[in-house]
């Protein structure tokens, strides 16, 4: 079979117009309706025009508790003049109850001197129908309630269900088939032996396409095979009005998806100026639509986005909403593809009265970027950079609220900031913190800059032996530092130690191979003074350029067999169930600038941080000390310590 490289690819909105003229000149836009109990009609699109049954009210009643009169009987009555109305000129009457003739109006018993049963005393002179809800005052028998193509929300089931209406003609609900493709897809809850991967994609784009009404099933897992593909679509194309294909839609040798579409119909669109979700097919095959999602996860998204909801609401005749934009920094420099519009996903920040992003893994397999992201933002084809500190468009995937309130926490990797940040939503729950590791001077630069409320910091000084202090000495005009904890650095090395490996001299030995920590981090500082100080040259440690952004990262590649050793903390080895030789007790502290510090939400982490919950839970593995947890440095130009905040 030869390798599909992809037809002239589109961009995304040419791409949709495209496919939709295609399909609508084969009649896939024509409406197709279905007769439902209104009961059961919430969110569904009207297929033709509703009209009322009958009146609502469906006859005159009292609109308020009190006691029924004619009209005439109240005339000359006030409060200076009260008058009396005697047995057969009144009746008691409560909210909601018909009125009887001759009745006509109502007098709210809060005005009314009851005297006995057969005697009232009034206060006021009444039209005719006060106080009274007038048949058909709300609607009329034969008003046209709604128009075609109205989809209904629960206050208008109600309404019909009072107006006469327990049925209603809709839009037919659509059904959908996803065939996920592969011969190396599992089910997720299957072991995952290498080359396996959990079928995820089939979940995702079902309670996708759910959320957008339509109906969903999954099929079996289909095998890399033309033959089974193509079989498997003709049999779906029968009973399914959306046919989606996953995976198999690039240029691999193993990727059918294409040969299928194109030998059993028509391939509108193969390939298009976006990045994720480049390799997409939109085909037609016997007048329905057939779409192949690319199989990377940050693809699907990208295309089930893009294209397919614009086409489903098409179809549903419903207006597709924009998402929300604001505008915002970026914390980082991105450089993207000329070509492609790139859909960047991001975590987003109110810092004083600005918004920030950061940009998150932009790889089309995170599935982790997916799920963190609270913003896109779009690097246009024609743009090759987006530099830090350049305003954009961000559309929102968050709401405007959580966005506010959301704590941008940049720095060095510590597990213990994940567990500050699921306390935080036990105390408040519209409090959330997103964690970037951006390593310690990555964490000083963006609290210097105003993109991060909270920075994470360890940073050795070789010159004064001290941490953290001398740095922002140097970088900031002001600061405040709250002590964190110390954690021990160390060696972390295989289970049993295989390798005999005792101090950093043994980095260098040919046998071993290392695992570094990235440029910035406080780890990769540290690991470098000493290094330097015990006179070994880096350049004859084997794996010195092999980098990891997270200490779990780099204990994940020791336990993997990836390395033998890497310098992290003591938390990493423990989780990851490998040894660990201890070296040096560090101080990691948090940064802020004075005005996040008297921020309510920081007055709650530090409440948090010094709760008993937190210094005495199983979750402080070995390898951390707290005694100076609290204490508060407050650089401004020149320094001062301004003493221990309750310890
Ligand atoms: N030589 C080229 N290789 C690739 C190209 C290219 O242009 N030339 N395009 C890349 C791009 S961009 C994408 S996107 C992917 C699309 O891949 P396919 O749609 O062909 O899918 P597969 O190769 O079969 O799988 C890719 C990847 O997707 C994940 N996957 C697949 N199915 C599922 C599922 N049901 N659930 C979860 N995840 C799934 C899996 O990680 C696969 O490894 O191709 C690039 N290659
Ligand atoms: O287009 Mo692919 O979807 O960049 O990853």
């Amino acid at each position: 079979m030869q390798r599909k490289i992809y037809l002239k690819k589109l961009d995304v909105s040419d791409a949709l117009e495209k496919y939709k003229a295609e399909l609508q000149q084969r009649g896939f836009f024509f409406d197709e309706s279905e007769i439902i109990q209104t009961r059961k009609s919430a969110r569904r699109v009207l297929a033709e025009a509703v009209y009322a049954k009958r009146n609502v009210p469906a006859y005159n009643s009292a609109a308020m508790d009190g006691i029924a009169v004619r009209s005439v009987d109240t005339a000359g009555a006030s409060k200076v003049r009260p008058k009396i109305l005697q047995k057969n000129q009144f009746e008691f009457i409560n909210t909601g109850n018909p009125m009887k003739i001759p009745f006509d109006s109502v007098i709210m018993i809060e005005n009314v001197h009851v005297i006995d049963e057969d005697h009232v005393q009034i206060f006021e002179s009444i039209p005719p129908f006060h106080n009274v809800r007038l048949i058909g005052e709300d609607v009329c028998e034969q008003d046209m309630i709604f128009t075609r193509y109205h989809r209904l929300r629960p206050y208008d089931v109600a309404l019909l269900l009072a107006a006469g209406v327990f049925e209603v003609k809709v839009l037919k609900k659509m059904k959908a088939i996803v065939i996920p493709t592969g011969g190396e897809v599992v089910q997720p809850e299957d072991e995952i032996d290498v080359g396996a991967i959990p079928e995820t994609n089939s979940v995702m784009i079902k309670a996708y396409l759910e959320e957008l009404d339509v109906d969903v099933n999954v099929n079996d897992v289909v095998p890399d095979s033309l033959d089974l593909i193509s079989e498997t679509i003709l049999k779906a194309v029968e009973s399914y009005d959306l046919i989606f294909l996953n995976a198999g839609s690039s240029a691999g040798s193993f990727d059918y998806s294409y040969h299928a579409l194109e030998q059993l119909g028509k391939v509108v669109v193969h390939g298009l100026n976006v990045r994720p979700g480049k390799p997409t097919i939109l085909g037609i095959i016997r007048n329905k639509p057939v779409i192949c999602l690319p199989g990377y996860p940050g693809s699907c998204y990208v295309i089930l986005e893009n294209i397919v909801k614009p086409l489903i609401n098409e179809k549903y005749r419903i207006i597709t909403e924009k998402n929300l934009f604001l505008e915002a920094s970026s914390l980082r420099r991105v450089v993207s593809s000329i070509s492609e519009d790139e859909f960047i996903r991001v975590s987003l920040a109110k810092i004083k009265d600005r918004y920030v992003f950061v940009p998150l893994k932009r790889g089309a397999a995170s599935m982790d970027a997916l799920s963190k992201m609270s913003g896109t933002v779009v690097v246009q084809k024609g743009v090759e950079l987006l530099d830090e500190g350049d305003k954009v468009t961000v559309g929102l995937n968050r709401s405007l609220e959580e966005i506010d309130k959301n704590i941008l926490f940049v720095g060095s990797h510590d597990p213990l900031i994940s567990i500050i940040a699921d306390l935080l939503k036990q105390k408040d729950f519209s409090l959330n913190m997103s964690i970037v590791n951006a390593g310690s001077m990555g964490a000083v630069a963006a609290v210097a800059k105003n993109c991060a409320h909270i920075g994470g910091i360890h940073l050795f000084d070789p010159v004064s032996g001290e941490y953290n202090v001398p740095y922002l000495k140097r970088y900031l005009p002001q600061y405040i530092l709250m002590k964190f904890v110390k954690r021990n650095q160390g060696l972390i090395v295989q289970k049993g130690n295989p390798k005999k490996i005792e101090n950093l001299f043994d980095l260098t030995r040919k046998d071993i191979r290392f695992v570094n920590r990235q440029r910035a981090a406080g780890t990769r500082i540290l690991l470098d003074y000493h290094l330097s100080k015990l006179g070994i040259d880096p350049s004859q440690i084997n794996g010195y350029e092999d980098e990891e952004f997270t200490h779990i990262n780099l204990a994940l590649k020791i336990k993997k067999g990836m390395a033998d050793v890497g310098l992290g903390i003591a938390f990493a080895a423990k989780i990851m169930d490998l040894d660990f030789i201890p070296l040096i007790w560090e101080d990691y502290d948090l940064l802020v600038l004075e005005e996040f510090f008297n921020d309510d939400r920081f007055q709650i982490i530090m409440d948090l941080i010094l709760s008993k919950n937190f210094c005495n839970s199983d979750l402080i593995y070995q390898g951390y000390d707290l005694s100076s947890v609290g204490k508060i440095i407050r650089g401004e130009n020149c320094d001062q310590i301004s003493g221990n905040n309750n310890q």
